[in-house]
């Protein structure tokens, strides 16, 4: 954010007060190098004035520990955070990536009570910019060349990859011949073990989100009307409501200004229903 917006005041908040410092002084080092910007620790309570609280707290699965332990563990971290924002008087947009981030999207409009515009998960926004790596490096080609190619659903394994408007060099991936229904399925099973092979390596996944939260921090701050695949709250899309999935969306200074439904086949509409359903069972086991 700071090396794409040019002046922004960054309020770093962590109940790990010596990282938020490590961070406070690393972070301030960009910013002669890219603007005016100022980066300071602060408290919940500098959410009173703020155009956008970003959620990036959470704690990783511990050995023997279950999935829906870490659930309730980050569902109470979410809790200490959002509470003490709204608390403060903050009317801006809330933006989470903590997973498991449709979830947590869900749970944080919940407890803000705030219009479902103003709360965006980064949702399958990793997952759509993994699947044109995916795509470029299989077709030899500049990542830049492939647009439209969306990832929907969890953020997390049931997502799935909607190749109908993907284009490559400007050709429909549909004609062309590298591309069977075979390899379009390997590269979506690659995309979904993406994370998973960067964790295994290095221990976390750092940039891939970093530039996702920036995009719709940028989008919101710019109020740039912009398509990007986020959690988005779905109302009707897909014959689905009351949760957030990953669909493209229009965000602009006020958050989501439109929810995009693509048109999917009779398969991937059910994949949709499958994700959704996952969704529901999670927050049903957290009541
Ligand atoms: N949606 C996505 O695409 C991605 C999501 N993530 C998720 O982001 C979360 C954080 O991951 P990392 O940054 O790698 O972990 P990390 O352990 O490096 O950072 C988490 C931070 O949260 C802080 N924290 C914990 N409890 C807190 C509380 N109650 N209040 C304030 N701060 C608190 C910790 O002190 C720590 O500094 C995880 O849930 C992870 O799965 C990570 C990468 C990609
Ligand atoms: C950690 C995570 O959610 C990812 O990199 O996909």
């Amino acid at each position: 954010l700071l090396q794409n917006v040019a002046s922004v005041d960054l309020v770093v908040v962590d109940i790990n007060k010596e990282r938020t410092l490590g961070d406070i002084l690393d972070l301030q080092d960009v910013t002669p190098l890219t603007g005016s910007s100022v980066v300071r620790s602060g408290t919940y309570d500098d959410a009173s004035d703020a155009d956008i609280a970003v959620i990036t707290a959470g704690v990783p699965r511990q050995p023997g520990e279950s999935r829906l332990d870490l659930f309730k563990k980050n569902t109470n971290i979410l809790k200490a955070i959002v509470t003490p924002i709204v608390n403060s008087g903050f009317e801006g947009c809330f933006v989470i990536s903590s997973n498991p981030v449709d979830v947590l999207t869900t749970i944080t409009q919940h407890l803000s009570g705030f219009s479902k515009e103003k709360v965006i998960g980064t949702g399958t926004s990793l997952d759509s910019a993994r699947l044109c790596v995916e795509l470029a490096l299989k077709l030899n080609v500049l990542v830049s060349e492939i647009k439209n190619a969306y990832v929907l659903g969890e953020h997390g394994d049931s997502l799935f990859a909607t190749f109908a408007e993907a284009t490559v060099l400007g050709k429909n991936l549909s004609e062309i011949a590298a591309l069977d229904k075979k390899t379009l399925l390997e590269l979506e099973e690659s995309v979904r073990s993406r994370g998973s092979r960067i964790i295994d390596l290095k221990g976390a996944t750092h940039y891939g989100v970093a530039v996702c939260l920036m995009k719709i921090c940028k989008a919101i701050l710019n109020d740039e009307e912009v398509t990007l695949p986020i959690s988005a709250p779905l109302v009707g899309h897909y014959g689905q409501k009351d949760i957030y999935l990953g669909t493209p969306a229009i965000i602009a200074g006020g958050g989501i200004k439109q929810v995009i439904e693509m048109q999917l086949v009779a398969t991937e509409r059910q994949k949709m229903a499958l994700s959704a359903e996952k969704m529901r069972a999670i927050l049903a086991s957290l009541e």
